[in-house]
C-alpha cells in the first residue's frame, strides 16, 4: 500500500516515515512538511497526520478532495470539527479517516480501564505529563480520558468529585473537562505520559500509562494504516481496529 506522511519532518512524522519504511507491506510515496505542494501525495492510498491542530482540517479536506484514506493522530479534535468531518465524507464516498487521540496500546488500554473504574469511584482526577515542545494543553489523550470517564460517571449516577476548595490560587486545581480536573506538567525529558488517579472511602486506585518513546505509537498507527482502506467514513479511536 503507497503510504505519504503529512508532517514528515516532526518528531511523530519522522518515527511513522521509519516505520512505514521498515514495513513489507508498505511503500512511503511522500514525505510533506508546511509549505511543501501536496501534489507528491496524490500517489497514496492512506495519508498519515501529525501535523498541528491549526493545519490539520485542511489536510482533512484535501485528503477527501482527492479521494485519499487518512489516519490521523494530530489532536484538537472537537465535536463541531468531528461534525464537520463526517458532513464532508458523505461527499467522498469509500474514503474512510481513522482518528485517534493516542496510538499506542498501552495508553488505548489506559483510557478504556479508567472509563470502566470511572463509574465506581468518588473522586477521579487526571494527571498528563508531556515534553515542554507540545503544543496544546491539555493533551488529546487527557480531554477523550476525562470525556469517556465523565460518560460513565454520569451514567452510573455520579456527580461532579468532592472537593471544598474555597480559596485558590487560579490554575492549582487544573482545567476541568467534562467536570473532571485535569493537570497538565511539562518537563524536559518526558515524552508522554497520563495517572488517572480514583478515590473512595478509604482506597485509591492509580492507573499509569508511560510512552518512553515514540515508536510505541507505531504499532497502532500501522494497523490503523492497513485497516482503514476497508472502514470508509469517520472512525474514531482504534479500540475497534484492534478488537478490544
Ligand atoms: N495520536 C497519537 O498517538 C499522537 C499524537 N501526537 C500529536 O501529533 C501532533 C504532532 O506532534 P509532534 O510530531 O510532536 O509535533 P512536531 O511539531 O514535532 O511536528 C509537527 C510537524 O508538522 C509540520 N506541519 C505543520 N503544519 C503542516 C501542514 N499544513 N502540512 C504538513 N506539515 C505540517 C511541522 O512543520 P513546521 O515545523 O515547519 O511547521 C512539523 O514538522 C500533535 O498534535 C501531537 O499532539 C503526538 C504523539 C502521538
Ligand atoms: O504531543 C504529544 O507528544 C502527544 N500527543 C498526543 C496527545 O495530545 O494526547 C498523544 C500523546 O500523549 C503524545
Amino acid at each position: 500500500m503507497d503510504v505519504a506522511v503529512f508532517g514528515a519532518g516532526g518528531r511523530m512524522g519522522q518515527a511513522s516515515c521509519q516505520a512505514v519504511e521498515a514495513s513489507d507491506d508498505l511503500n512511503l510515496v511522500a514525505r510533506i512538511d508546511s509549505g511543501d505542494d501536496r501534489e507528491p501525495a496524490t500517489a497514496a492510498q492512506v495519508v498519515i497526520d501529525f501535523t498541528h491542530p491549526d493545519a490539520v482540517m485542511d489536510n482533512l479536506q484535501w485528503c477527501l478532495e482527492h479521494g485519499i484514506n487518512a489516519v490521523v493522530g494530530t489532536t484538537g479534535f472537537t465535536d463541531e470539527r468531528l461534525e464537520t468531518l463526517r458532513e464532508s465524507l458523505t461527499q467522498a464516498p469509500g474514503v474512510g479517516i481513522v482518528i485517534a487521540a493516542n496510538f499506542s496500546i498501552g495508553a488505548v488500554l489506559m483510557m478504556k480501564f479508567a472509563e470502566q473504574a470511572a463509574a465506581f469511584y468518588e473522586s477521579a482526577e487526571i494527571i498528563e505529563l508531556h515534553h515542554p515542545n507540545k503544543a496544546d494543553a491539555p493533551s488529546g489523550t487527557a480531554t477523550t480520558t476525562a470525556r469517556r470517564m465523565a460518560a460513565a460517571r454520569t451514567a452510573a449516577g455520579l456527580g461532579p468529585s468532592p472537593d471544598a476548595t474555597q480559596h485558590e490560587v487560579p490554575g492549582a486545581r487544573g482545567a476541568t473537562v467534562d467536570d473532571i480536573h485535569v493537570h497538565s506538567v511539562r518537563l524536559r525529558g518526558l515524552v508522554a505520559h497520563q495517572e488517572v488517579q480514583l478515590g473512595a472511602e478509604g482506597e485509591t486506585l492509580t492507573i499509569r500509562h508511560d510512552s518512553y518513546d515514540r515508536v510505541s505509537f507505531m504499532p497502532g498507527v500501522l494497523a490503523a494504516v492497513r485497516a482503514v482502506p476497508q472502514l470508509p467514513g469517520l472512525t474514531v479511536g482504534i479500540e475497534s481496529i484492534l478488537g478490544l
